[in-house]
């Protein structure tokens, strides 16, 4: 079981076992790169000593008396060494910007098609905003990491070697000092490092919560200006501003107390105070000293660049170990590559079928999930194929949570649901969805053209004929073509610019388009204008026949499409039976069609109340 809905095949094997191990393989991915940027920083530092080298010679030979002839010739050699160093510099630069951007794609993609494997389950419990974080900044971290991060690291390795070369030259017991430094630089780094840890961490996940609260607003912007909650809203902003500031501040604090510079300081005086001991014994002459002082000063950079170079690197790591978690998150479906795979007849089954939710908590992405208790208790039924199946409770009974284990949204917790006679956990999962088509409650249309959003779910192998002709089926080809780029309008993300009729018309046009063999249809809203009522109804109608459907509703026009109507009531199945008989037998069904669709019901009721002579 691979606990994933959505593999890419032949997809990269990356390492998961930690953030360190993962980044590396990913850098792995194009061996070349890493190579090829050791060897061209290491001819880089060659190149560069070897010139200050010639420059020396020149100098010598300058005061020694040269022709003419000799000192072009030798200067023409440095240039040459110059501009060789000059290519080798750029190769490098293309080489770790190449290895860094790559890096950033092909992590963003692995955690994007994960996330796209990932159970509902999973999404309900994070923040949008949250995730958008990982997928964006935390993915440049990486980018940041790598380079200037890591590729200044190893540019300052091979730096610090070079003069520790050129010292043993002067006199080997001046390595004393510099050698003394390295070793309590590293044991500084570390102290650096573990004090950046936290702060880092924090740092990307403080962000990943600011960033989410800034989605939720402007997503749910309408709720907040409908209530009038700007200033409320804008202090929870204030507030979440204000902790990342204080944790870059915090930061700012580790990295002022960082010793390496200081232990430095330290190192140049002793230094200083050893080379002139050696003099004073005879063992080395006023120039050395110098030429010692000289290549320490060389030490500099690297200990001063390593401040913001390690700090890079714990940001990425930390951007790192938040990817990989979601990457790494169980889910608890599986696409079951092997499963069962059929044309769909039409039979769905429920036996003895439980189901509870699991909680939510906020900012958890793994970890363990409770159940909460059932929202579905002991439901047992069969729709054979091609049957209307219409489902009515009042509002929280159950319904949709029904209709969402027939395509395996969530598994039951007890008992099975059975398509065709086989479990849906047999199912091979692709197999099975694209065969279901469900228009919910809330529809949801992308920032895309009309035509797109009805050619969704055939995956773009929709001619322009196809689509025309289920929007007609769908009653909505006249309204399309009204806009003024007909089936090209881009509507907004959440389909802003068309009605909740409209919409639904284009969800209709879409399940007509995928031509499913079960239809899920949740009509529960009453948010549809009475105008364009007749015309959905029409819609709805075609679309369902010849298809298993269940449908929840409270129309009672719809409800008379049904062959037969299941009565759900705080989880349970207390009814079933057709629209007539329910009258007569069920009180939880009389009470359902008083409460909600009045205008409609209250004779039948009143009747059905009659007949019980209430
Ligand atoms: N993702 C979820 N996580 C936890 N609980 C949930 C989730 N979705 C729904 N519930 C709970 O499950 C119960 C049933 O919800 P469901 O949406 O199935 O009801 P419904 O009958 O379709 O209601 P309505 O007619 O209002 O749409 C409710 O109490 C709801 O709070």
């Amino acid at each position: 079981m691979s606990g994933k809905e959505f593999t890419v095949t032949g997809a990269y094997a990356y390492d998961h076992r930690s953030p360190a191990r993962w980044v590396w393989s990913h850098v792995m991915r194009y061996p070349w790169l890493p190579v090829a940027f050791v060897v061209t920083v290491i001819g880089m530092a060659t190149l560069q000593s070897w010139s200050a080298v010639l420059v020396g010679n020149a100098f010598d030979a300058v005061v020694g008396g040269i022709t003419p002839e000799q000192l072009t010739r030798l200067a023409l050699i440095i240039l040459g060494v110059r501009v060789a160093f000059g290519v080798i510099d750029l190769a490098n630069s293309f080489v770790v910007q190449l290895l860094a951007q790559l890096t950033e794609r092909n992590t963003r993609e692995e955690l994007y098609v994960s996330l796209l494997g990932k159970s509902l389950t999973f999404h309900n419990r994070q923040r949008t905003g949250d995730i958008m974080a990982r997928a964006t900044n935390d993915v440049q971290q990486i980018n940041s990491m790598i380079n200037p991060g890591i590729s200044l690291i190893l540019e300052s390795l091979v730096s610090l070697t070079v003069p520790l070369i050129a010292i043993t030259t002067i006199h080997p017991h001046l390595l004393f000092m510099p050698v003394l430094f390295l070793v309590s630089f590293a044991w500084a780094l570390r102290r650096y490092n573990n004090q950046l840890k936290p702060v880092a961490g924090a740092l990307r996940q403080q962000f990943g919560v600011l960033n989410a609260g800034l989605a939720e607003t402007v997503s749910g912007i309408e709720v907040v200006k409908g209530y009038a909650q700007e200033p409320a809203e804008e202090r929870k902003f204030s507030a979440n501003a204000r902790r990342y500031r204080d944790l870059f501040v915090r930061e700012g604090g580790v990295q002022a107390r960082y010793l390496p510079l200081l232990l430095y300081g330290v190192m140049l005086g002793l230094a200083f105070g050893h080379a002139l001991l050696l003099w004073r014994a005879g063992e080395i002459s006023v120039g050395q000293i110098i030429g010692y002082m000289g290549l320490l000063e060389v030490l500099r950079f690297p200990t001063f660049i390593s401040l913001f170079t390690f700090s890079l690197v714990q940001l990425g790591i930390a951007g790192a170990e938040r990817m990989l978690s979601t990457i790494t998150a169980k889910t608890e479906l599986d696409e079951n590559i092997g499963g069962h795979s059929a044309p769909i007849r039409g039979e769905i089954r429920f036996e003895h079928v439980s189901f509870g939710y699991e909680s939510a908590p906020a900012y958890r992405i793994s970890g363990n999930a409770q159940r909460l208790p059932p929202v579905l208790r002991n439901i047992t039924f069969t729709a054979h194929p091609g049957e209307t199946i219409a489902i009515v409770g009042q509002t929280g009974a159950g319904k949709t949570t029904l209709t969402r284990l027939v395509n395996r949204i969530y598994d039951t917790t007890e008992g099975r649901v059975l398509i065709d006679g086989v479990d849906v956990r047999e199912w091979n999962l692709d197999a099975l969805r694209s065969q279901i088509s469900t228009i919910e409650q809330d529809i949801f249309l992308f920032s895309r053209t009309i035509a797109e959003n009805i050619a969704f779910g055939a995956a773009g192998n929709a001619t322009r004929e196809e689509i025309e002709w289920a929007a007609r089926q769908a009653q909505a080809h006249d309204f399309i073509l009204s806009f003024p780029d007909g089936y090209d309008t881009i509507i907004g993300e959440r389909g802003m610019t068309l009605s909740g009729g409209q919409r639904q018309r284009i969800a209709i046009a879409r399940a007509f388009l995928t031509n499913p063999r079960i239809l899920i249809l949740d009509d529960s809203t009453s948010a549809i204008d009475s105008a364009t009522e007749d015309q959905i109804q029409r819609a709805m109608r075609r679309i369902l026949t010849g298809r298993t459907t269940l449908l929840i509703t409270h129309r009672i026009s719809q409800i008379r499409w049904a062959d037969r109507i299941l009565v759900l009531k705080n989880g349970e199945l207390v009814a079933q039976g057709t629209h007539d008989e329910l009258l007569e037998t069920s009180e939880a069904y009389r009470r359902i069609f008083l409460r909600y669709d009045a205008s409609h019901t209250v004779p039948v009721a009143v009747r059905g109340r009659r007949q019980e002579g209430v």
